[in-house]
């Protein structure tokens, strides 16, 4: 299991997240939710080491915080990350096999990525910049799968796709959720759409956890309240 203990996010002098507790059972998922600032990439950055962090990050029996961003790699993280950032002029297949470097053991082959986004076989030995920006997000999240992650992070999954697409992109993460043991944890700008695809969810204000809950029954008034940060009495 995911258990998180108090912790903090720093860039400098700067503190973007402030004691956050978060425990997850293999299997689940999260959704992340919180208005633009909130800390939500902190929180993804700070669990796979790639901003200065404080507290306890467990996964299984592993203290990742004890780590580097390569050691918890190895450990079974692996982000993708708001933005894509691929090598836009290499091809599909050679952006998806560079998730595969960290050489995990596990069920997650381009066969099986292409199985779940089949128009990345389709075009497989395209330059991955001539891609639409949803299919470049199927390369992103296929990318990470192919290190056959314990622990998915998942950053902005659906920003700047049109709903069609997102939809079609959480189709294929709902296929995931339904399959495996991976813990994810997924940052999703549409909060209803979030609530549909977690079975939790945090809803961060100011790098503070404001809400968390199942998302099964999840009082939308609430988490509209905490998002925006007005008083809940
Ligand atoms: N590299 C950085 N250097 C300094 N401050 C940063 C850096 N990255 C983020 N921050 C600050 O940390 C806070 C949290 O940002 P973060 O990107 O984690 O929020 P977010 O919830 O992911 O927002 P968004 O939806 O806009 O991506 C913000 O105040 C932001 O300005």
């Amino acid at each position: 299991m995911l258990e998180i203990r108090g912790l903090d996010a720093f860039y400098g002098d700067f503190q973007a997240l402030f004691g956050v507790d978060l425990s997850l059972q293999p299997g689940q998922t999260l959704a992340l939710i919180g208005a633009n600032g909130a800390g939500k990439s902190s929180f993804l950055h700070a669990i796979c080491g790639m901003t200065q962090a404080r507290g306890s990050v467990r996964l299984g029996d592993t203290d990742l915080a004890a780590l580097p961003a390569v050691g918890r790699a190895a450990a079974g993280v692996a982000l993708s990350p708001e933005g894509r950032r691929m090598f836009l002029s290499l091809s599909v297949r050679e952006n998806l096999l560079m998730g595969a470097n960290v050489r995990r053991r596990g069920p997650w082959t381009l066969d099986r990525v292409t199985g779940l986004f089949p128009i990345l076989g389709e075009f497989a030995d395209r330059p991955a910049g001539l891609l639409s920006g949803g299919q470049q997000q199927m390369v992103a999240i296929g990318r990470a799968l192919m290190a056959n992650p314990a622990l998915l992070l998942l950053d902005e999954v659906s920003l700047g796709l049109a709903p069609v697409v997102a939809q079609e992109v959480h189709a294929a993460l709902a296929m995931l959720r339904d399959q495996s043991e991976m813990i994810t944890i997924m940052v999703e700008q549409d909060v209803n759409r979030a609530i549909a695809a977690g079975d939790r969810f945090l809803c961060l204000l100011e790098g503070r956890a404001a809400l968390t809950g199942p998302c099964a029954g999840a009082d939308l008034d609430a988490i509209g309240r905490a998002y925006f940060g007005e008083d809940d009495t």
